[in-house]
This record gives structure tokens, sequence and C-alpha cells, in this order.
């Protein structure tokens, strides 16, 4: 890929191009294999971590930069060291517009200045305006918040506030923080979380006496704003409305939020007649103003982004495995997957499991950030590996860390780190956002994780305090870890991602709008400035469904919609973060202890009888797995082997046509031929391996009897003519073309839109399939229901197609398979086999000559869809 290309690459989105495995990281250990079998056996730890090392002395994040240094015997990893000075703070007096109350609650919690930023935006919050607070991890953003509403809360008795968080454990944290603050005083304000975990009971307590309620978005959607009249006090009274971590409201979850917070604003307006002012926190983006005017529709927002809080010095280390050439590949050592023992020893995943060994080695608290669950749980099985040879006291001080552990895990793991007794953590990007697990040394980054802003946000949760601290980066094979090691700037001096979010989406609109008819009539006149221009439309289409029914009046302006739908709670059938209800419990069958929840979609890839469970770094063996309870019960187990399913996936159009249709693009666009149409997306596993650990052997193959996995979603597909199926095959296999050609076109689509790439999924022939294969190049939305993104990319269709072609043409790599740079994808549901790099140039150019020749010959015809 050219240079230009990648800068397009970052200034569109970096933040989507995460490698999403989908699948657990099977496919990522299959492309490490790939890697192991060209990287020389002789490949020394020259270059890496000095291994098992027993030196135990306490270092500072600081001077663990050297000692790495020291211990690796050349900067062969080392790429790139960015030292980020420390900057001082700039105090304020507390403001005397705050009461003897608010300025005692802030001494008792050792606060005696504020931040300029914070002072700031309490006097803005206080005169009304809505605000956003965009400065740095841990710069004491809550103070922001909550000081402005206990305040108006403590000067108007029957004000309330709305506090909303993206997940349960953030708003458990801030419960804890709001009752510490409160803590020595009465401020007559009754306080508490109404989420999915609070009992009936105290949630009738907490509708009749609460002033300041937390929840989330999804109550707010599900069980607040259908049952508003239960809450009138409160939405009566609604004086604030705080939104943390406003980022992580983005793609199609900030979309459905953007939709919730329109409907409880014409609630308040229309029913209760209340106005809240907002006031959001968010960590830095591009445009955080522009970003919360769009998700809370407001005309106004005063940004406050000049950081007043001091950070000490962090030092930020680029860390490139060097992985020589391997000259032949010696199937026998090397197995199915072509890895052996000592592989592990080359790949990123070890390097960072190293490097968390040394740190809790060395006395320093570190967090290891994984892009999935199945990496967490390999980093803390080859740390522990580590420290069980050289401080076996210090195997039980680390563990991992991942959303689906049950609350209860998650909540022990926050306080044993909070607490001292863990020293470490391997987490996914679950304890990304600010939940206070106290002070944090070192932060180690396996692979980019998708973003700058959520680097730099997992990166700021060390150096919390006045110590230094290190963040090491450990680059993985693929476009963007390379292009990053390549050119460190563009990390440290480049511009971080803007936030984006679609409230017009007129699908999600269309959902939303049922539940807002059922909450209060809908009306053009009073409803377009909270809906948008598309109300109108979206409101045909809804009483052309049956969900609406209006008065008789002429005048289309004063009629009034009302819900005539059959379900009684349409919220509950909307999913508002593209995560399935449908989950699979995993139980300990000994302890009868919950290990984990998982996706409906996932949960045969992970737990079948027979299947080789990972949890905390330790193996189970699945013994049973009952289908009707969707419950997984398994044993722990010591085995010398792993397993890995057996499946396809089908992707089936519904209402597609295989002829070339006219379309032309309102953006003037080059004309496409692709569409983007309804789909059915169906899983089918039919087997598992047993392969030996280490050797990498297969023991044996056995059947699978599991129900199929469907949903409906949406595609964007063009067709691939005849004619170049005959030219491939005659070098290549024609589906090897077809597959690489999805694949780098996937690898484009942030060039053009900004979504989150896992969103997205290529279509990927299984090798051993000999069913017909569709001959098109294809992307779905790999949500249930689908997100909206392949319909948004098919008007880019074109523009897409050039850009792969380019990606490919222009990457160096000499093998027909490719390299993760241009064909191979991480989350490839076929471990990249069967793929053609040079069959998909030649698929790409004939695609592109075709629709060329199509327009030129149907210049004049109109656009029809
Ligand atoms: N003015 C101040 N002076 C000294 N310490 C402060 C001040 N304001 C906040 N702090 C402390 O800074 C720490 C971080 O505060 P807080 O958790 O509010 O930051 P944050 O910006 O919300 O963090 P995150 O980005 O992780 O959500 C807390 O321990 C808090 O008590």
């Amino acid at each position: 890929m050219s240079k230009k290309n990648y800068e397009n690459l970052l200034s569109f989105s970096l933040e989507d191009l995460l490698l999403f495995v989908k699948k657990g990281d099977y496919v990522l250990e299959r492309n490490e294999a790939k890697r192991a079998r060209r990287s020389s056996s002789s490949a020394s730890n020259s270059h890496s971590v000095k291994r098992r090392c027993h030196d135990t002395s306490q270092l500072l994040p600081s001077e663990m930069v050297e000692h790495l240094r020291k211990s690796i015997g050349s900067d062969g990893q080392m790429v790139h060291v960015e030292k980020i000075g420390a900057r001082k703070g700039s105090y304020v007096e507390i403001p005397n517009e705050l009461s003897d109350k608010s300025k005692s609650a802030l001494k008792s919690i050792g606060i005696n200045k504020l931040y300029s930023h914070q002072a700031e935006s309490i006097l803005a919050s206080l005169s009304g305006k809505n605000v956003v607070v965009a400065t740095m991890t841990s710069s004491g953003k809550s103070v922001c918040y909550n000081l402005p509403v206990l305040e108006a809360l403590s000067h108007n008795l029957s004000s309330c506030a709305l506090y909303l968080f993206p997940t349960k454990a953030l708003a458990q944290d801030q419960l804890r923080a709001l009752l510490t603050l409160t803590n020595g005083f009465d401020c007559g304000i009754n306080i508490g979380v109404y989420d999915g975990d609070t009992s009936q009971k105290e949630r009738t307590w907490l509708r009749e006496n609460a002033r300041l309620l937390i929840t989330n978005p999804d109550m707010l959607h599900m069980a607040i704003l259908p049952l508003h009249r239960q809450f009138s006090r409160i939405l009566s009274n609604l004086s604030f409305v705080v939104i943390d971590e406003a980022h992580a409201y983005k793609g199609a979850f900030g979309c459905h939020t953007a939709l919730i917070l329109r409907r409880l604003r014409r609630l308040c307006s229309h029913v209760y007649g209340s106005d809240p002012s907002f006031v959001f926190c968010t960590a830095t983006s591009s445009n955080p103003r522009e970003h919360c005017m769009e998700l809370a529709n407001l005309s106004t927002l005063e940004l406050i982004e000049k950081d007043g809080s001091p950070s000490s010095e962090k030092i930020f280390v680029l860390w490139n495995p060097v992985l020589p050439l391997r000259t032949e590949l010696d199937k026998s050592e090397f197995g199915i997957d072509g890895r052996n023992a000592s592989d592990k020893s080359l790949s990123p995943i070890s390097e960072v499991s190293h490097l968390f060994a040394e740190m809790v080695q060395h006395g320093l608290r570190c967090i290891a950030f994984c892009k999935s669950r199945k990496l967490c749980e390999l980093v803390l099985c080859y740390t522990r590996e580590i420290l069980e040879e050289v401080a076996p006291h210090l195997v039980n001080s680390i563990c991992a860390y991942r959303a689906g552990y049950v609350s209860e895990d998650r909540r022990r793991i926050e306080s044993e780190f909070f607490g001292g007794k863990l020293c470490g953590i391997a987490a996914t990007n679950a304890l990304e956002l600010g939940i206070d697990v106290g002070h944090i040394d070192v932060t180690l980054h396996l692979g980019f994780p998708g973003s700058i802003a959520s680097l730099w946000q997992q990166a700021g949760r060390s150096g919390r305090r006045e110590r230094s601290s290190l963040a090491v980066y450990v680059a993985f094979e693929g476009p963007l870890d390379q292009y990053f090691m390549k050119f460190p700037q563009k990390l440290f001096c480049g511009p971080i991602e803007c936030c984006h979010i679609d409230a017009q989406n007129q699908q999600v609109l269309e959902q939303h709008l049922v539940c807002a008819a059922l909450e209060h009539p809908l009306s053009l006149l009073y409803d377009e400035k909270y809906f948008g221009s598309g109300l109108s439309k979206a409101i045909n289409a809804l009483k052309n469904r049956g969900y609406l029914t209006s008065n008789p009046s002429n005048d289309s302006l004063s009629k009034i919609w009302s819900y005539m739908g059959h379900e009684k709670r349409p919220s509950r059938s909307i999913s508002i973060r593209a995560i399935e209800a449908e989950r699979y419990i995993v139980i300990d069958k000994q302890l009868n202890e919950t290990l984990e929840e998982i996706e409906e979609s996932r949960a045969f890839f992970q737990v079948y009888e027979g299947a080789v469970y990972l949890h905390q770094g330790r193996t189970y063996l699945v013994k049973d797995l009952d289908l009707s309870r969707k419950i997984a019960y398994c044993e722990k187990a010591v085995m010398d082997y792993y397993t890995k399913t057996r499946d396809y996936t089908d992707i089936h159009i519904v209402g597609g046509k295989i002829a070339y249709p006219a379309r032309v693009s309102k953006d003037q666009l080059p004309k496409t031929t692709a569409q983007a149409n309804p789909c059915s997306v169906t899983t089918t596993w039919f087997g598992f391996r047993r392969i030996r650990r280490g050797s990498n052997q297969v023991l044996d193959t056995v059947d699978l009897s599991l129900p199929r996995y469907s949903y409906e979603s949406q595609a964007v597909w063009i067709s691939v003519p005849q004619s170049l199926k005959i030219i491939v095959e005659k070098k290549y296999s024609f589906r090897a073309g077809l597959h690489a050609a999805c694949h780098a076109v996937l690898h484009v689509v942030p060039l053009y839109m900004r979504c989150n790439l896992s969103d997205l999924a290529p279509e990927c022939p299984n090798p051993y399939d000999s069913r017909f294969f569709p001959e098109r190049i294809l992307l779905y939305d790999q949500h249930p229901g689908g997100t909206g993104v392949s319909k948004q990319i098919q008007p880019y269709f074109t523009e897409l197609l050039h850009s792969a072609l380019e990606l490919l043409t222009c990457c160096h790599c000499s093998s027909d398979t490719g390299c993760p740079n241009c064909v191979q994808n991480l989350a490839c549901q076929e471990y990249n086999e069967l793929i053609n790099k040079d069959a998909a140039i030649i698929i790409i150019k004939g695609v592109l000559d075709a629709e060329k020749t199509y327009f030129e010959g149907h210049s004049d015809s109109t656009p029809s869809c």
C-alpha cells in the first residue's frame, strides 16, 4: 500500500481498523503459525526479552526501559521510545459560587484546590449551560459534574439528576465515589443505581425517593422511558443529565443512544415541562463538541478542553517483534498449525507475556490489554508459565479480566487489584473505561486496539498519581500495527480520530419511533426538531407496516400518530448494542459455579461436548452441553491438547438480483452495480479436531451435531462475471481469488467510512466444501439485524475496488497467499486457507473493467435503486 493511501487510512478512520478476532484467536494462532513457518528455528532469543530471568529487584517504570534494553541485548524490538514529559497542574481556588457544603465535601476527599478546567466547567454548568469536558484520563472529570449537580440539587429540594454510564461497573464505581463525596454531611439527596441488577424492591424505592438516579442507556430505553409515568417525579424535576465516557457512544450503539436521548428530551418537554442541562465527559477526540451535540441533539454546548490537571512523565515504547525468515518448512516439526513449542517464543503474544512477567517480577503494577477474550487467556497462561519458573510466588498475583466473566468475579478482581492482592491483569477493553483500580505503573498493548483514542485511553490507565509510567505497544503483523512501527510520529503527533454517530439512520430511527409513539403520540409539527427531517418518511413507512395510526386530520402537520402495533413493549425487541440477548452459561460442574456467559452466536466456537475451554489460564473439558437450557458443564482437567471446531458460514442474499441493475449514486460517486440487500447468515458446525499442544499434531477428528446458528442481516456485494472465472481458473483457484478479494475490500473500507470493522465480515469460502460458491465479492453486517454498515458503503463500492486493487498491487509480499498487509485477515472464518492474491488481482481488475463496460453501454440509464 502506498504511503499516500496509508495517510488516507489514518485520516479517515483509524478507529475502526481493529482486526477483530471473531472466533476467539484460533485464527490468530493460525496466522502466527504461518509466520512461524517463515521464521528461522535458529531465531534465538537474541532479539527477545531475555527469557527466564530470576532477577526480582524492584524497579521504577522509567528504569524498566533501560532494564529491557540491557536484557534484550540490542534495540532489535524497541523500535521507538517516546518520552512524554510531566505537566504541572493549573490550580485555582474553589469558586465562591459553591456552597460551604460543597467546599467541605471536596475537602473531605482531599481536594483543596480545583484544576482550572474543573472550575471552568462547574461554573458553566451552574449558569445553565450544556457542557462537555474533554480532558485526559484521570483529570478529575467526575468532579466537573458531581459538584454542580450536588450544588443544584441541594439548593432546589425537588430537583433531580440522571447519570448515564455505558457499563454497570462504572455506575457502581460512580455510586461509590458519590457516596464518599456526600459522606459526612446531610445533603438530602437520595442516590441509587437503577439497572438490571437492581431488585424490584429497590427499584420501587428509587422511583419514589431518588433524586440522583444512576443508570445506563439500555435501562433508559427498556425500563424508564416506556414506563415514564412511574418516573414522573424525576422527569418533571429533571435539571441535569450527565453522560460520562461519551466517546463510548459511537457506531450502532451511539446511534441508538442518540435516539434514546431524543426520546427522553421529547418526553421531558411534551409531557413533563422540563428541559435538563447536559454535562458530558469524554476522552480526547477530534470532535468532542460536535459528537456530543449530535448525541443529545443540542444546539449549544460549551467545550472545556484546556486540561489543568498535573500529569507525570510517561514513556511510550513501540515494540516490534523481530522474526527472521525461516528458509524451509519442516511439516513434521510444525504440524497443521506450523507451530512448535519453541515458536511460542516468537509471537507477539509471548512477547507480551514475557514483558508482563518482567513487570510483575520487578514490582510494577501492570495491565496487559489484549484485543480479544482468547488472547487474554493465552497471555495469562503463558505469563503464568514463565512466572512458575522464575518467580512461583507471583503466579497467583495475576489474572484475566474480560466482559464475559460474571459480574461478581469482575467486582472481586477489581477490588483485589485495587487492594494490591493482584499486581497484574490481562484484560480486554472491558477495563479501558474509567473503573478505578488504583495506581498502575505499566500498560502493555497487544496489537493496535482499533483507534489512537483507544490506545491513549488504555495507556492513560497508568501513571494516575505522581509516579512516572510506562506503556509498551507490541505489534502484530498487519497493516496498521506495522505502519505505526514505521511511522511512530503518526501515533504521537497525528490527529486523534473523530467520534461519529449517524442519528439519521432510517432503520434505527424507525425502531425508536415505534417506542416513542407508544410513550407519547408523535406529531410532525412538534417532533421534527427531535427526530430530524426523516421523520415524515419514517412515519409513513411505519403507518404502512401497521405500527402507527393517526387522527383523521387532513393537515399532515397537525396529525397525531399513535402506536397500534401488536407488541406490548416494542423496546424489548431492539438490541441497542447489537449484542445478542441469548447466551450460553459455562458452569464449573465440580464447584457448581458460573464461569462465563457467551453470546449464542459465538458459543459453539468455544463450548461443545469434548471442547477444551480456557478460563483464567486454566483448562477445562466440556462434559455436557444442555442445548435446551443453554448451559455448558465443564470440569477442570489437565490436557495435552486443545480443540478447534470445523465449521462453515453461508450467506444467502434475500431479494438480490444477480443481473446488473443500474445504480447512480447521489453523491456523484462512480456508478456501481453493487447492491445492498437483506441476507441470512448461517453457521454450521460439523466437527472438531483435537490437536496436541506444542507439536500441533492433529490427534483425531470428531464429528459434532449442533444446531445451526442463523440470523438476518444485510450484505453489500458485487457480482463477478462468469468470463473471469474461466480466465482465473486457467492458473488459479477461483474461490481462492474471491476469498482474497473479499478480504482486500474489507481492509480498505475504513478509507471511506468510519465504522467498527468488527461490524463487518467478508464472505469466506470453506476450503473443504465442494458445494456451489456464489461468484461475488461480498461483505456483510455481522450482527443480527445488521448495523447498516453494508448499506452505507454500497455507493462507494467502485472506490473500494480501486483501493483494494492498489493495496494488492503495492504490497511487495512474494507469497501467492499474500500477507496480513494485503489479503490475510486475522478475523477470517476459514483461517486464511484457500486464498490467492494474484487471482484476486485478476478478479478485481476484471470486475472494474466489467463495470466500466456496463456503464458505458448504459450511459443514459436512470437510477433505479
Ligand atoms: N482538584 C483536584 N486535586 C487533587 N486531586 C484531584 C482533584 N480532582 C480530582 N482529583 C483526584 O484525581 C483522581 C481521578 O479523578 P477522576 O476519577 O474524577 O478522573 P477522571 O478524569 O474521571 O478519570 P477517567 O478518565 O478514568 O474517568 C481521583 O482520585 C480524584 O480524587
